[in-house]
C-alpha cells in the first residue's frame, strides 16, 4: 500500500493529462455503449413501426447513431493519443528521477548489485512503472465512470434491472479481478523477481563465458539459466491461463446480464409497462457495459508485478548515499594539499576497520609511494581521496577545507586517477581517451599514449586511434589495457594524480620505460603512487608502508628501500619468494611498526 501511494505521488504532477486520458477513454466507451443501445432501439422501433404500419422519425436516431460512431472512433484515437501523452510525460520525469537518485549511490552503494539485476531494475522495473497508469489506473477509473453512467440510465428504465446488472458488473469488474489477483499474485511477483534473476544470470553467463568453458564442462551454469527461464515461462503460462479464465468469466457475466435483462424486461413489455423497442436497447446496453470491465482482470493481475517493481526501485534509491553532498558547496581551489587527518574507514558489514588513523599530506608537486601487502588498505585510501566513501573517524581535506564541503564532482575535477580496476568502455581507443579530455587534439592523445608507453602499439593497429577495444578491453592484452588507462589518466592534467598499480601486468623493461615516461611527464603534479613493486619508488619523496589498514612505516625512499633490501619487510601471503628486487608484498615486523608509530621512522627498524 505504501508503495502504491508513493507511486501515485510520483504520478501526481501529471494528474491533468492523466485525468483527461481517463475522461476520453470513458467517453469512447460510453459512445460505444450508446451506439449499441441506440442501434438496438432503432432496429426494433423500425420493425415494430413497420409491423404496425405506423410512421416513425428515423432521422434523429440515425443521426445520433452516426454521431456515436464518430465519437467512438475519434474517442478511441484520442484515448491512445492522450493516454500515451500522459504516460510519456510520466516516463520523461520517471527516468531522470530514478537516475538522479541512483548516481549518488554509485559506485559504493551499488557494489553488491549484480550488473544484470541492476539492468533489470533500470529497464524492466521502470518499464512496468511506466505502464502502471495505462494498464491499471486508467482502465480502473474509466470503468467506474462508465458503470456509473450506464447503471444510472438502466435505473431510469428499471431499478431491479440496474441492481441486477450492477451486481453482475461488480462480480465481473471486482470479484473476478480479485480472484485473478489472489490466484496469480504470487506468480506475478515471481515474474518480476524471475526476470531480474534471469537477467543477472544471463549477464554473468555472457561475461564469464571463458571461465565457464574451462570450469563448467557439465554446463551447470547453463542448466541453472535454463531452469530459471523455464520457471519464468511456467509462471507466465499460469498467469496467461488465469487471465484467459477471467476473460471467459467476464464474457459469461456479460451474456448472463443480457439474459437477465430479457427475463426482467420481457414480462414488462408484455404487461405494457416497458416500450417494446426499449428491451433490445437495454439488453445491448447491459451487454456492452461489460466492455468497460473487461480490462480489469489484467489490471489486477499486473498490479502485484508492478508493485514488486516499485518496491525494487524504491529499495534501491532509498539506500543511504555513502557520501552526502553539501547543500552549499564551497568552490574547490585550483591546487592545494590533499591531507588525511586521523582518517579511518570501516566498510558496511565489515568485522573491523579497513583503515585506521591515517595521517598523510600530499602537497602540490610532492610524490608519495604507498606499498603494502594485499588487503592492507591501499585502494581504500583512494576511495577516501575520491570521496567515494566518508572517513570515520577523522577527515580528508583539500587546500585546508574538508572535502565534505565540496561538491564531489568539483573535487574530482582536480584529480586524475588510474584505478585498480580501471574500466575501458566498449568503444574505440580515441573515445576511451576523450572521456578524460573531450577537447584533446589527436596530437595531445598521441603524447599521452607515448608517455604511457603504448603509442607504438596503437600506431601499429590498422585503425590506429579508431581501433575498437571490445567489452572491458577484451581485444587488447592486460598490459596494453593498463597502459591505455594510464594514458587516459595522464591526459587529464589535474593537479592531483593517483595511480593504483599502474604497471600491473608489465614486464620489467616495459615497466621501467613506462614509469620513466610517466614520472617525467608529471613533475608538477602531486602524485600518490600505489604499487606492489620496487620500480619507480626511488623517485618518490616519501614512501609509506601499510599493513592491516595502518601506516606502519614511512620515510625517504633510500631508507625504506634499504629496509626492503635487508628483508625487514616480511613476506606477504604469497610467501618469501615474493620478496626480491622487483616486488614488495609484505608488511613489516611489529617492532618496525612500533617505531613508525612513535614517529621515529625506519632508522629504528631492526637490521
Ligand atoms: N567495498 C568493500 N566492501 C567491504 N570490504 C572491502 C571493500 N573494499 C575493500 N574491502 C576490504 O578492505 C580491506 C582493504 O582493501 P583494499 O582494497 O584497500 O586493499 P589493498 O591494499 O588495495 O589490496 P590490493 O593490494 O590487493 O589491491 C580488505 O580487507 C578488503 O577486503
Amino acid at each position: 500500500m505504501k508503495d502504491a501511494l508513493r507511486l501515485l505521488r510520483l504520478m501526481a504532477p501529471h494528474a491533468g493529462w492523466m485525468g483527461l486520458a481517463v475522461l476520453v477513454s470513458a467517453l469512447a466507451t460510453l459512445a460505444h455503449i450508446a451506439l449499441m443501445a441506440t442501434s438496438g432501439w432503432f432496429i426494433a422501433a423500425m420493425a415494430l413501426a413497420g409491423a404496425a404500419g405506423a410512421s416513425v422519425n428515423y432521422f434523429t436516431p440515425s443521426a445520433a447513431i452516426r454521431a456515436y460512431a464518430v465519437i467512438r472512433t475519434v474517442g478511441r484515437y484520442g484515448e491512445r493519443i492522450v493516454g500515451h501523452e500522459a504516460t510519456l510525460k510520466f516516463v520523461a520525469a520517471l527516468r531522470p528521477w530514478f537516475f538522479a537518485r541512483l548516481i549518488p549511490l554509485a559506485p559504493a552503494a551499488l557494489e553488491d548489485q549484480r550488473s544484470g539485476d541492476l539492468l533489470a531494475r533500470l529497464k524492466g522495473d521502470i518499464d512496468r512503472l511506466e505502464f502502471a497508469f495505462l494498464r491499471i489506473l486508467s482502465p480502473g477509473l474509466a470503468a467506474v465512470l462508465v458503470l456509473a453512467v450506464g447503471l444510472t440510465v438502466l435505473a431510469l428504465h428499471d431499478g431491479g434491472m440496474a441492481v441486477g446488472i450492477g451486481l453482475a458488473a461488480l462480480l465481473a469488474g471486482l470479484g473476478l479481478p480479485l480472484l485473478v489477483h489472489r490466484l496469480g499474485a504470487r506468480a506475478s511477483r515471481e515474474v518480476t523477481a524471475g526476470t531480474a534473476q534471469l537477467n543477472a544470470l544471463l549477464v554473468d553467463h555472457l561475461e564469464g563465458r571463458a571461465e565457464l568453458d574451462i570450469y563448467d564442462p557439465d554446463r551447470r551454469h547453463r542448466a541453472a539459466l535454463d531452469e530459471t527461464s523455464d520457471t519464468l515461462i511456467a509462471r507466465e503460462h499460469r498467469l496467461a491461463g488465469i487471465l484467459g479464465f477471467a476473460g471467459a468469466g467476464v464474457g459469461l457475466f456479460a451474456q448472463s446480464s443480457l439474459v437477465l435483462v430479457l427475463l426482467i424486461g420481457a414480462p414488462r413489455v408484455l404487461a405494457g409497462t416497458l416500450p417494446g423497442a426499449d428491451l433490445p436497447m437495454l439488453a445491448l446496453l447491459a451487454l456492452s457495459l461489460f466492455e468497460a470491465v473487461a480490462p480489469l482482470p489484467l489490471a489486477f493481475q499486473t498490479l502485484p508485478a508492478t508493485l514488486a517493481s516499485a518496491r525494487r526501485i524504491f529499495d534501491l534509491i532509498d539506500r543511504p548515499p555513502p557520501v552526502k553532498e553539501p547543500a552549499a558547496p564551497k568552490p574547490v581551489p585550483e591546487a592545494g594539499t590533499l591531507a588525511f587527518a586521523h582518517a579511518g574507514l570501516t566498510y558496511p558489514g565489515a568485522s573491523g576497520p579497513a583503515l585506521t588513523d591515517i595521517d598523510l599530506a600530499l602537497a602540490p608537486g610532492r610524490r608519495i609511494g604507498v606499498v603494502g601487502s594485499s588487503g592492507s588498505g591501499k585502494s581504500s585510501l583512494v576511495a577516501l581521496a575520491l570521496r567515494f566513501r566518508t572517513p570515520a573517524p577523522g577527515e580528508v581535506t583539500f587546500a585546508g577545507s574538508s572535502i565534505a564541503d565540496f561538491s564531489s564532482d568539483d573535487l574530482r575535477r582536480r584529480m586524475a586517477v588510474l584505478a585498480q580496476h580501471d574500466h575501458l568502455f566498449a568503444t574505440t581507443i580515441r573515445e576511451n581517451l576523450l572521456v578524460a579530455d573531450p577537447d584533446a587534439s589527436p596530437e595531445k592523445l598521441e603524447a599521452a599514449l607515448e608517455r604511457a608507453g603504448v603509442l607504438a602499439f596503437v600506431a601499429a593497429q590498422p585503425e590506429g586511434l579508431d581501433t575498437f577495444l571490445g567489452a572491458n578491453g577484451a581485444k587488447v592484452s592486460g598490459g596494453q589495457a593498463r597502459r591505455l588507462g594510464l594514458a587516459r589518466a595522464l591526459l587529464k592534467e589535474a593537479p592531483l594524480l593517483i595511480l593504483d598499480e599502474p604497471t600491473e601486468g608489465l614486464d620489467g623493461e616495459t615497466e621501467r620505460d613506462v614509469l620513466e615516461g610517466v614520472l617525467g611527464a608529471t613533475r608538477d603534479q602531486a602524485l600518490l603512487f600505489i604499487t606492489h613493486r620496487r620500480a619507480g619508488l626511488e623517485a618518490m619523496d616519501e614512501i609509506i608502508v601499510m599493513d592491516g589498514g595502518r601506516i606502519v612505516a614511512r620515510g625517504a625512499p633510500a631508507d625504506m628501500l634499504a629496509i626492503v633490501g635487508r628483508g625487514a619487510i616480511r613476506p606477504g601471503p604469497m610467501g618469501p619468494g615474493t620478496i626480491g628486487p622487483e616486488t614488495i608484498s609484505g608488511g613489516i615486523p611489529e617492532d618496525t611498526a612500533r617505531s613508525a608509530g612513535s614517529g621515529q621512522g625506519l632508522e629504528q627498524a631492526p637490521p
